[in-house]
C-alpha cells in the first residue's frame, strides 16, 4: 500500500440550505490538505458517471432518501484557483446554533478533565471521517503521520481502541499500531485482552493465533454469517459492476457498496440492485453510512455493544474510575454514543462540520480538530504525571 504524502480530494459533509448561506474558503473551515497523505497516481479524485435505473421500493421505503441525506456536497473549485483552492457552501449561523447543543471539545477541553478527574479515561476512536479525512477512494483513506503519532502517544496514556466498519485486518494496515485495541465490521470483529472468563460467558469467542503465531482471542458474534457475507459480496460485486463508479468492499462480516462516485441519477438504480439482493437474505439487513450502503447481519450488535464488550474485557466498567470517550462521525458511531449516554457513563463526540442530530455531547469540525483534541489530552496526562498524580 502506498502511504506516501500528497494530496487528496477531501470530501464535506451535508449542508442545511437556509437563511445565512455564506460561502466560506476552505481554510476558515480548518481542513489542512497539507496534512493529506494520498499519493497522487492511485489516488485521485475519480469522477465516475453512468445511465439510469428503475425505480420502485427503494423510492418508496425512503432508502433514497437516506441515501441522499448521506451525500455530502463536492467542494466547488474556485475559478482561477489551484486544484487546492476550494469553497464550501456553508451556514455558519446554522452552524453556531447548532454548536450550542453540541459544544466543541476543544473549547470544552477543561469540562472534559474535570469531569475526567480522578477517573481512568478510556479511548474509542472510529477510522473514516475521524482519524483519515474522507476521500474518494476507500483504499486512499490513509491517516497522516502526524494523527499517527497523536493516536500512539494517547494509547500510552489510555486505553485505546478503533472501532470502525472496515474489517479488522483492513484498519490495521491503515493505522498500524500494535498498542491498540481493534474492533472491526462494525464491533463484530474484536481483537482485545478478552479474559477467559469473560469468554465463558460468550460462546462467540474463539480462539486463534496472529501471524507470528502467537495465541489470540477473538470476539466474532457473526461467525455463522462468513459464508453469506462471502457470497452476498459476490453477488453484489456482480449486479453493480455495470455502474460506473460503485465499488463494493468485503468487510468479513460485513460489506458496502460505496456509491460516492456514482452519478447521482444512478442512486436509484444501486439501491434498487441492493435491496432486490437482500430480498434473498432476510438475515442480512443495510444501513446507511456516508455515500455508503453497509449490508451487515440482522444480529444485536454493533459498535455500542463493542464497546460495552471491550470495556468489560479491559475491566472498565465502574463508572465512579472510567471516563470512556468516543469519537466518531457517521451514523453507524451513534450506536455508540447512545449506549454512553444512556448509561450516563462517558460521552460520545461527534465529528462533523454540519448541523446533525446525535447521542453525541459534544462536537468536532474534522480530523484535524480530533488530532488537536487528542494532542490536549496527551499533554495534560504529560503534566498530571510530571507532578506525581496517575
Ligand atoms: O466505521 P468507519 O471506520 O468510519 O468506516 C465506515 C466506512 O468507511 C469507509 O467509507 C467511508 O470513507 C471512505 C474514505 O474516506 C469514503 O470514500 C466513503 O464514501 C465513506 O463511506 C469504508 O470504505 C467503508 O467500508 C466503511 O464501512
Amino acid at each position: 500500500m502506498d502511504m506516501k504524502s500528497s494530496h487528496a480530494s477531501l470530501l464535506t459533509d451535508p449542508v442545511p440550505v437556509n437563511k445565512s448561506r455564506l460561502r466560506m474558503h476552505s481554510s476558515l473551515l480548518g481542513y489542512s490538505q497539507q496534512d493529506s497523505p494520498l499519493s497522487p497516481g492511485k489516488c485521485s479524485r475519480s469522477n465516475s458517471r453512468k445511465s439510469t435505473g428503475s425505480v420502485d421500493d427503494v423510492r418508496s421505503n425512503g432508502w433514497l432518501d437516506a441515501m441522499k441525506a448521506s451525500s455530502p456536497p463536492r467542494k466547488k473549485l474556485l475559478k482561477g484557483s489551484s486544484a487546492q483552492v476550494a469553497s464550501i457552501d456553508f451556514d455558519i449561523e446554522d452552524y453556531f446554533s447548532w454548536m450550542l447543543e453540541y459544544p466543541s471539545a476543544l473549547d470544552s477541553f477543561e469540562k472534559i478533565i474535570d469531569l475526567a478527574k480522578n477517573k481512568k479515561i478510556a479511548m474509542f476512536l472510529d477510522y473514516d471521517g475521524t482519524l483519515s479525512p474522507i476521500v474518494d477512494d476507500p483504499d486512499c483513506a490513509f491517516m497522516s503521520e502526524s494523527m499517527r503519532t497523536t493516536v500512539r502517544s494517547v494509547a500510552k496514556y489510555f486505553p485505546t481502541a478503533i472501532i470502525s466498519g472496515r474489517s479488522r485486518d483492513k484498519v490495521f494496515d491503515l493505522v498500524k499500531l500494535t498498542e491498540l485495541y481493534y474492533a472491526g465490521s462494525h464491533g463484530m470483529d474484536i481483537i482485545g485482552p478478552i479474559s477467559s472468563t469473560l469468554c465463558k460467558s460468550h460462546p462467540d469467542c474463539v480462539k486463534s493465533t496472529d501471524q507470528e503465531g502467537n495465541e489470540i482471542t477473538l470476539f466474532q458474534p457473526a461467525r455463522e454469517f462468513l459464508p453469506m457475507i462471502d457470497e452476498v459480496f459476490r453477488t453484489l460485486v456482480e449486479i453493480t459492476k455495470d455502474i460506473e463508479g460503485a465499488k463494493v468492499e468485503n468487510h468479513k462480516f460485513c460489506a458496502s457498496v460505496h456509491y460516492r462516485n456514482v452519478e447521482e441519477t444512478n442512486w436509484t438504480t444501486i439501491g434498487q440492485r441492493v435491496h432486490d439482493v437482500l430480498k434473498d437474505y432476510p438475515r442480512l439487513r443495510s444501513t446507511h453510512g456516508r455515500k455508503v450502503l453497509e449490508v451487515r447481519p440482522v444480529i444485536d450488535w454493533n459498535k455500542g455493544k463493542a464497546v460495552e464488550f471491550l470495556l468489560e474485557s479491559l475491566g472498565l466498567t465502574d463508572s465512579n474510575d472510567v471516563l470512556p470517550l468516543y469519537i466518531g462521525d457517521d451514523t453507524t458511531d451513534e450506536d455508540a454514543f447512545k449506549v454512553l449516554r444512556e448509561s450516563n457513563h462517558g460521552y460520545g463526540i461527534l465529528v462533523s462540520s454540519v448541523r446533525k442530530e446525535s447521542n453525541a455531547f459534544f462536537s468536532l469540525r474534522d480530523p484535524n480538530e480530533v488530532m488537536k483534541f487528542l494532542q490536549l489530552l496527551v499533554n495534560w496526562k504529560r503534566q498530571e504525571r510530571k507532578h506525581g498524580k496517575k
